[in-house]
């Protein structure tokens, strides 16, 4: 077996609660985050490479992580965004016909600390119990009261803006530059699979930065706007909050997913706010009201809109909800041409069910094209 001793580490939580476990492979340091976990049995390429994750420590709930290797094809950004990995089993040897790599030299090349060997059903029972919260994962067992101190240091979920971090830094195009529709998106920190969805709908995007102005985007002549998802609190992003304003006053095609909805539900007044656990995972059930049929959805949150001052907007509508615990998963714009959902309807990891979202934007830019000529 490889690494036969390998390092004793540990998951000390911001309420001085630890948990310990063993270094993937001769890791060793520290690495600090908002610790949370996501239920997906598979997809775990998807998720470390998501960038909404980005500053988070992401505990896996599946017994086995590693085993089917990585695959250049099924990042969702060009590196590994998770601040750190907590895992029950890493599997050293991937078995998969077609993998490019192992997730040990993955993490690697990526320079990421992970540690297995934790009792990670505990750790999530004791996550759910207390909420979210800081934590650091580290080698330094033996220096706790140095950790306690720099995990006091390390800044609250709450009012961080993290989209700056991962966003793009020059614009740039994706698809097919004749296709039929020229779609202008924001990048907070936008998944791949997003825009794959979007090009194999005939789509030409291009990517602007977090802080690209109305008057950038527009310069484009793009036919829809798009809102993407991104890590941290919505609240602080105020550009993008303004943008959206302008979007919407101008009743332009608008799709926003996760934070870009958020940000939509932030631009008319309704506030966001921080769960007490986040929803993330591939089999969270969201009723759509609209049609009364339910769907198996990708999600992945800590923030949420305000239910209440949601329903009380009259220029909302909440078009899907959480089966579990009701929260707002979708709202569209009674008077505008803008809808936007919480969950992932681009998957990457996770069901399908609702890609018909992006056939409703499709659907939503003809409109626009039909009522325009
Ligand atoms: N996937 C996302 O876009 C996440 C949005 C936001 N950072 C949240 O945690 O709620």
């Amino acid at each position: 077996m490889k690494y036969q001793s390998r390092k004793q580490a540990m998951i000390l939580l911001a309420d001085g609660t630890i948990f310990y476990g063993k270094a993937v492979a001769n890791k060793e340091g520290s690495a600090f985050g908002e610790v949370c976990f996501n239920t997906g049995m598979t997809g775990y390429q998807e998720i470390f490479t998501d960038p909404s994750y980005y500053g988070q420590l992401m505990v896996t709930t599946n017994a086995h992580i590693g085993n089917y290797g990585v695959k250049n094809d099924e990042e969702e950004s060009d590196s590994v965004k998770i601040a750190g990995l907590i895992c029950k089993n890493f599997s050293y040897v991937p078995s998969r016909v077609g993998k490019s790599d192992s997730l040990e030299n993955f993490l690697n090349e990526n320079n990421i600390l992970a540690i297995s060997d934790v009792d990670t059903r505990a750790l999530v029972s004791y996550i759910r119990d207390h909420g979210a919260m800081n934590a650091v994962i580290s080698t330094e067992v033996d220096k706790i009261d140095e950790l306690k101190k720099q995990l006091n240091e390390t800044p609250d979920m709450v009012g961080l803006e993290l989209a700056s971090k991962v966003s793009t830094k020059e614009a740039y195009f994706y698809g097919d530059e004749n296709a039929t529709y020229k779609i202008a998106a924001l990048d907070l920190g936008i998944k791949k699979n997003i825009l794959r969805n979007l090009a194999k709908r005939d789509c030409y995007i291009k990517v602007f930065p977090y802080n690209a102005t109305f008057k950038e985007m527009e310069a484009f002549n793009p036919d829809g706007y798009f809102l993407s998802n991104g890590p941290g609190d919505p609240e602080p992003l105020e550009c993008a909050i303004t943008l959206a304003k302008e979007i919407i006053e101008k009743d332009l095609p608008l799709f926003g997913i996760c934070l870009g909805h958020q940000i939509i539900a932030l631009s008319e007044g309704v506030s966001t706010f921080k769960m007490y656990n986040g929803h993330r995972g591939i089999n969270h059930p969201v009723i759509n009201h609209l049609t009364g049929k339910g769907e198996i959805t990708s999600q992945n949150h800590g923030f949420a809109i305000n239910r209440k001052e949601t329903e009380s907007n009259a220029n909302f509508e909440i078009t899907h909800s959480h089966l579990n615990d009701n929260e707002v998963m979708g709202i569209r714009h009674t008077k505008k041409n803008c809808f936007s959902v919480q969950y992932h309807p681009e998957a990457g990891p996770g069901p399908n069910d609702a890609t018909y979202l992006f056939d409703q934007f499709i659907e939503n830019i003809k409109q626009q094209k039909l009522e325009t000529v």
